[in-house]
């Protein structure tokens, strides 16, 4: 094997300029870096220009350096779909031909409704697309008088429920979603995920979501790259959404995520350990914080954070570990509604052995991370999988 440790970090929806589809989206002229950039005066990302950022995207108001280190690549999305886990799932070799089902126009039928009243014992409001953080303002207080739930959905595959940790307590909301989760196994009512979303605050304007955000996912549809390690014996250790993702498939470990400092912290961490396999890391705040609260400078400065963090990483990194700087989609923090945008996404590869420097052609999928990481551990991929290993390229 050629590296004993891989780390993939994710950068949740750190795209990178509109994929050639993007008008089937809607999303034409997304481009969260670029026009991230535009509203930063100073933009200071060192180590991610020293990786080669600045080679797959203009970065204006950071410096260049007059050398990269390592190996850059704009990749695009093979399969139908902007969110999360498809996203994820292509990343570790699946092709998703068949989108997850949305409910984004409609709001949920009555009847799936009526059902999780009747198995929780709790009234519904909301259902209907909407951002987390205005519906709590909007229903926050009536949930606490009440004690209704309130569900909502978005342009992604997912049932959210908002509750109180404080008047309606964590671990009911947790039961009510487990209750969704199954209910929502029903072919006509199969979204890919249920998520509980806890948070704080009496009034509005107050309101604050917590850390114990709980997302419960459908399985990947086959196996993946992680299985394969898995099987194989290897490590593969989650840090932050990603268990949730893969819904615990083909994961030895997992660590969740207070923020995505303390994500970079653990993984830091994970630094000192003694593994052979993946280290795979998602960083969710720069979506969820930034990304679809349209905060372009809040994503800015979060990219900032991550980029100190990330020169701790780069200089722990030892000659047979290789680092990969990657996302799952698009969500242009200047663009109109609040939801991601289809988007290509970065890749960066770096480790202290190579000996060599250069942009990569554009890549047709997200799954050669998931390929090259197979070839690394001389895994052959799973049976439906895509994707091609970059490996031979590392040099
Ligand atoms: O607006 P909030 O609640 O942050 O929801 C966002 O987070 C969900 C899951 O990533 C998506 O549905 C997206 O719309
Ligand atoms: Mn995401
Ligand atoms: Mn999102």
């Amino acid at each position: 094997m050629k590296y004993r440790r891989v780390f993939t970090i994710v950068i949740d929806s750190f795209g990178i300029g509109a994929m050639d589809n993007a008008r089937q989206y809607g999303d034409e002229g997304a481009d969260t870096l670029g026009h991230i950039d535009e509203h930063m005066e100073i933009f200071s990302i060192p180590n991610l220009m020293s990786l080669g950022l600045g080679r797959i995207h203009p970065v204006i108001h950071a410096p260049s350096p007059e050398k990269i280190v390592g190996y850059c690549a704009r990749m695009n999305e093979a399969s139908t779909g902007k969110d999360t886990m498809t996203g994820h799932w292509e990343l570790m070799g699946l092709k998703i031909t068949q989108p997850f089902l949305t409910f984004t126009e409609t709001g949920f039928p009555l009847e799936l409704i009526e059902a999780l009243e009747r198995e929780t014992g709790h009234k519904v409001i909301g259902n209907r697309a909407a951002s987390g953080t205005a519906i709590l303002d909007e229903l926050g207080e009536e949930h606490i008088k009440t004690g209704a739930m309130i569900v909502y959905t978005s342009a992604d595959s997912v049932l959210q429920i908002a509750a109180s940790e404080e008047s309606f307590g964590l671990n009911e909301l947790y039961r009510c979603c487990e209750i969704a989760r199954s209910l929502t196994m029903k072919a006509q009512w199969k979204v890919g995920r249920v998520i509980a979303r806890p948070f704080v605050g009496k009034k509005r304007g107050e309101f604050v979501r917590t850390a114990n955000r709980h997302d419960y996912a459908l399985k990947p549809f086959g196996p993946t790259v992680l299985n394969v390690l898995k099987d194989r014996g290897y490590d593969v250790i989650s840090i932050g959404k990603i268990n949730d993702i893969f819904a615990g498939e083909g994961i030895t470990k997992a660590l969740r995520s207070k923020s995505s400092a303390h994500g970079m912290e653990q993984t830091i961490g994970s630094m000192d350990e003694d593994f052979s396999g993946l280290c795979f890391v998602n960083l969710v705040d720069f979506d969820a914080l930034w990304g679809h609260r349209r905060n372009p400078v809040g994503y800015g400065q979060e990219l900032e954070r991550f980029d100190e963090k990330l020169g701790i990483v780069l200089e722990k990194l030892k000659d047979d570990d290789l680092l990969m700087i990657t996302a799952d989609h698009g969500n242009d923090p200047t663009f109109k509604g609040t939801d991601h945008t289809k988007e290509m996404v970065p890749l960066l590869l770096y480790s202290p052995s190579m000996k060599g420097s250069r942009r990569l052609e554009d890549t047709h999928t997200f799954a050669c991370v998931g390929a090259t990481i197979a070839d690394n551990f001389s895994a052959a991929m799973p049976e439906g999988t895509i994707g091609e290993s970059l490996l031979g390229d590392l040099v």
